[in-house]
């Protein structure tokens, strides 16, 4: 039997609801195989950052050799980089080895406010990660930064800015509408010559950490199955909505969301 393969290039989260662990729960509820790089570990739980601890470039050079020269890969999905040089390292990886697939989840800082990517580092991610992508799924406040603008605040300022994400040169922008202040949750898809929009209800809860992170990784794992862009977008929406309305009330600051509510939601 054969199986899709992902690799999350990330960071790790101790308390298992972002980063490399809701990755990998992510890729296995899609019935993928999962397989992890990982850039940093960070001591964290539902209270937030508690400290950061980058991985050497040898070491993260060795752990992307060891899986793409012998494994392979249909899809890949970066999260926490953390520095322009892990950056560098990662794009010079994905095309030695002629990655297809690759979906960039431009991390920049934890929902506590702890730094994920260093200021310095948004420059490498620019010019040499975004180029390549196949999908880029930035929140409003990273595409702000990429954007050198001040926030969005409307829909019409999201449809405006994923037009001039696409010219930074991924294939499809995923424009995330989360930090919307009002109304309902509304991603942006743009290929660059269509908008289309995948809204849901916004549900009450305060427990969504790691949601970006599950939603990139779900947006990799359907591509690796062969699906088209939109078609893995949808279903990563519906992923990511089933896992936020079921999400966990664990520790005592923001739980994590729930992996395993979307296959229970085809039962
Ligand atoms: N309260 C909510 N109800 C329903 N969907 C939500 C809610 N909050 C976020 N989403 C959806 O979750 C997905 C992730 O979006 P979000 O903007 O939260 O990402 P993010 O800020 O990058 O996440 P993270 O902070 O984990 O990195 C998007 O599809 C967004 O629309
Ligand atoms: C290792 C790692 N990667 C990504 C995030 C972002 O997730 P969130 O913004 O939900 O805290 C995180 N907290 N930790």
């Amino acid at each position: 039997m054969t199986m899709a393969k992902v690799l999350t290039i990330a960071g790790s989260d101790s308390g298992g609801g972002a980063g490399i662990q809701a990755d990998l729960k992510t890729f296995q509820e899609l019935d993928t195989f999962g397989m992890s790089a990982i850039t940093a570990l960070t001591a964290q739980n539902t209270l937030g950052v508690h400290g950061v601890f980058p991985q050497s470039l040898e070491a993260i050079e060795a752990q992307i050799d060891a899986v793409l020269s012998d494994i392979g890969v249909d899809a890949v999905k970066t999260g926490m980089l953390f520095s322009a040089e892990i950056i560098t390292l990662v794009a010079k990886k994905c095309k030695q080895y002629h990655v297809q697939n690759i979906v960039v989840d431009p991390v920049m800082v934890a929902k506590g406010g702890a730094v994920l990517l260093q200021d310095a580092a948004t420059e490498a991610l620019i010019k040499e990660l975004l180029p390549i992508a196949a999908v880029i799924t930035p929140n409003l406040p990273e595409a702000a930064k990429l954007l050198r603008t001040k926030e969005m605040e409307t829909l019409e300022d999201m449809e405006k800015a994923a037009k001039e994400l696409h010219k930074l040169g991924p294939k499809y922008v995923v424009l995330k509408g989360g930090h919307l202040k009002n109304g309902p949750a509304v991603d942006l898809l743009f290929d660059g010559e269509e908008l289309h929009y995948l809204e849901t209800e916004r549900i009450e809860t305060k427990h969504t950490h790691g949601t970006g992170c599950t939603y990139a990784a779900a947006i990799a794992a359907e591509l690796a199955k062969g699906k088209s862009i939109k078609d893995s977008v949808q279903t990563a929406k519906l992923f990511i909505t089933e896992a936020i309305r079921h999400s966990l009330s664990i520790g005592g600051g923001i739980g994590p969301t729930n992996h395993h509510a979307y296959k229970n939601s085809l039962l």
